[in-house]
C-alpha cells in the first residue's frame, strides 16, 4: 500500500482519469479526490484551503516542465511540495464506441498539449492533415469525445479514460519513446514531507534562485559553486522567465539533500551572501510507480 493513512481533500486536474487522477489516487486512494478543471485552479483550491493538498504535473521525461505549473508555482504562491510521484505514460489513440469501424477516417484528434507533443511522430505518420485539438487534460478529451458520437474525432490518453467514457482502443502505445514518465508533485500550504510508503529514502529539496539585479559576471558559476564544493548533488537546474524582461531569468534547482542539513544551512546563507534571492519549497521525498509489465 502506498496511499497515505488519513484521508485529507485533494485537487487534481480533472476530470477523472486523467494522469494526474491516476497519480493522485496512488498516493491518496479514491477518497477526498476532487478533480478540477485547470492547474491554476488545482492551486487556487489548496490555497483558499478549500482542500488540504493539491496533486499537479511538473515535469515528463520527453516533454520536459509543465508551463502551467511552473507559472502558478513560482510566480507568487506561498506553496510547499510535500511529495512528488513519478509514473509511467503509456498514451492510446481512443474513439467513440459508435465510431470504432471508420477510425481511420477521423478528422480531429484531441488531448493534452503535452499528450500531443508526446505523440508528435505517429501524428505526423499517420494525421499529417489531421488538425490536432488541445484539451485541458487527456481525460477531457476522452469526455469530449464520448459526448459527441455524431462527430468523427479521436482522443489520446490512457487505458482508464477509455474505460471510464467507454471509448474504443483504435491504437495502443502511441507514444513516440518508450521511456515516458512524467513527474506529479503534492503541493500544501505547509512545508514537509507527506509520508509515502515506499518512497524513496534521498530526500530533495526544490529551490528557486532569483539572481542580484546587478548583472555579474560568473555568477551562474558561483551559485553552483555553493553546491559543488560542499558535494551537494543537483538533479535539476533549469531557467525560467522572470516575465519582467528579455534575458531576466531565475533557477528552479533540485538539490539531493535536506534542507536542515549543516551543509544545505551554509549553501542557502552562501547563496544569501551573494545577494540571491531564494525561496525553498521544501524537502520531500519520490514515489516512483513501476510500469505494470
Ligand atoms: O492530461 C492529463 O491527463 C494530465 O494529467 C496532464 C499531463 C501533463 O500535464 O503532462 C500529465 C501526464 C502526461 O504527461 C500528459 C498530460
Amino acid at each position: 500500500m502506498t496511499e497515505v493513512d488519513y484521508k485529507p481533500t485533494v485537487a487534481y486536474l480533472g476530470p477523472e482519469a486523467s494522469f494526474t487522477h491516476v497519480a493522485a489516487k496512488i498516493l491518496f486512494g479514491s477518497e477526498g479526490l476532487v478533480p478540477q478543471p485547470t492547474i491554476p485552479d488545482c492551486i487556487e483550491a489548496v490555497t483558499a484551503g478549500h482542500v488540504a493538498y493539491a496533486v499537479v504535473p511538473l515535469e515528463n521525461a520527453l516533454e520536459g516542465s509543465v508551463p502551467m505549473t511552473i507559472d502558478y508555482l513560482f510566480h507568487g504562491s506561498e506553496l510547499f511540495i510535500n511529495a512528488e510521484i513519478s509514473t509511467p505514460i503509456e498514451q492510446h489513440l481512443m474513439v467513440n464506441e459508435r465510431r470504432k469501424e471508420d477510425w481511420n477516417k477521423i478528422e480531429s484528434v484531441h488531448s493534452h498539449p503535452h499528450a500531443l507533443a508526446q505523440c508528435h511522430k505517429y501524428l505526423q505518420y499517420h494525421y499529417r492533415r489531421t488538425p490536432l485539438m488541445q484539451t485541458t487534460s487527456t481525460a477531457a478529451a476522452a469526455k469530449y469525445v464520448s459526448e459527441n458520437p455524431e462527430l468523427n474525432i479521436a482522443a489520446i490518453g490512457n487505458r482508464l479514460a477509455a474505460e471510464k467514457y467507454g471509448l474504443h482502443i483504435a491504437e495502443e502505445n502511441i507514444h513516440d519513446f518508450h521511456f515516458n514518465h512524467t513527474r506529479f508533485v503534492v503541493l500544501s500550504l505547509r512545508k514537509g514531507n507527506l509520508d509515502v510508503q515506499g518512497q524513496s529514502e534521498t530526500p530533495k529539496t526544490t529551490l528557486m534562485v532569483k539572481l542580484p539585479e546587478d548583472d555579474r559576471s560568473g555568477m551562474l558559476h558561483q551559485i553552483l559553486s555553493v553546491f559543488a564544493w560542499r558535494r551537494l548533488n543537483l538533479s535539476k537546474i533549469e531557467s525560467r522567465p522572470m516575465k519582467t524582461g528579455l534575458g531576466n531569468y531565475f533557477f528552479i534547482i533540485d538539490v539531493l539533500e535536506n534542507e536542515s542539513d549543516p551543509m544545505m544551512k551554509g549553501a542557502l546563507e552562501e547563496l544569501a551572501a551573494l545577494n540571491c534571492t531564494v525561496r525553498s519549497f521544501g524537502t520531500y521525498y519520490t514515489f516512483e510507480q513501476r510500469p505494470s509489465r
